[in-house]
């Protein structure tokens, strides 16, 4: 049985991601992007960072941002992980000789082969909903009939992703991971214990249906 990886994106306090660690996550969202709310600052992103348990992986998320500023968080915080939310071609994915993962927003015209084959040497494409306004955790799902099966780069499937739903997803996309932010908080940038038990519970189920 293949287990489904999890990633719970958003976390603003070193507490809940260490219980979202207890409970069997494999990584831990930080988000570096000042226009959203569940923004941290570097010193709070480390004192997280620094708080999980190995094998446990710290994601730094980044919109769109200065090569200076990634700089900057990647001397300060222990990030295993890179992930690129907004326009970022791949060279500027790549720059940093790090791991990355790739989100691609499905707007009307995305061609996930196409951008499989642009991003070819990332870790995954995480695939999340287009919104007008928002760049990522709005809370909404998209058609998953639209994620073709044979993507030759693994699968993180974000967007509107919570209890109710994951099993489902899983076992319609067969991802390699899931990720999700809203589904698990009580308000923005605070995580629910009980919804991310629910929530990894339900991953469970979808992997063995
Ligand atoms: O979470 C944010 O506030 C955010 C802001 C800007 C860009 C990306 C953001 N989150 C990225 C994630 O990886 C979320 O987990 C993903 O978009 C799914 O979010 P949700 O639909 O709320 O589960």
């Amino acid at each position: 049985m293949t287990r489904t990886r999890v990633k719970i994106c958003g976390f603003t306090r070193p507490d809940d991601a260490v219980a979202a660690a207890r409970l069997g996550v494999d990584a831990v969202g930080l988000v570096f992007h000042p226009q959203s709310p569940r923004h941290v600052s570097v010193e709070r992103a480390r004192e997280i960072a620094s708080a999980l348990p190995a094998f446990v992986t710290a994601v730094g998320l980044f919109v769109d941002a200065q090569p200076k500023v990634i700089e900057q968080v990647l001397a300060q915080v222990p990030l295993g992980l890179l992930q690129f939310h907004g326009h970022e071609p791949p060279e500027a994915c790549r720059r940093y000789g790090r791991p990355y993962i790739k989100a691609i927003r499905m707007a009307a015209d995305v061609d996930l082969e196409r951008e499989a084959a642009r991003y070819h040497d990332s870790c995954g494409l995480l695939v999340d909903t287009w919104h007008p306004v928002a760049a990522g955790g709005t809370g909404e799902r998209f058609d998953w009939a639209r994620i073709p099966g044979d993507l030759p780069l693994p699968v993180i499937l974000a967007g509107g992703l919570a209890p109710d739903n994951v099993a489902a997803a899983i076992r319609q996309v067969r991802p390699w991971a899931v990720d999700v932010s809203s589904g698990v908080e009580s308000a923005k940038g605070i995580k629910d214990p009980a919804r991310m038990a629910a929530f990894i519970r339900e991953v469970r189920h979808g992997d063995s249906t």
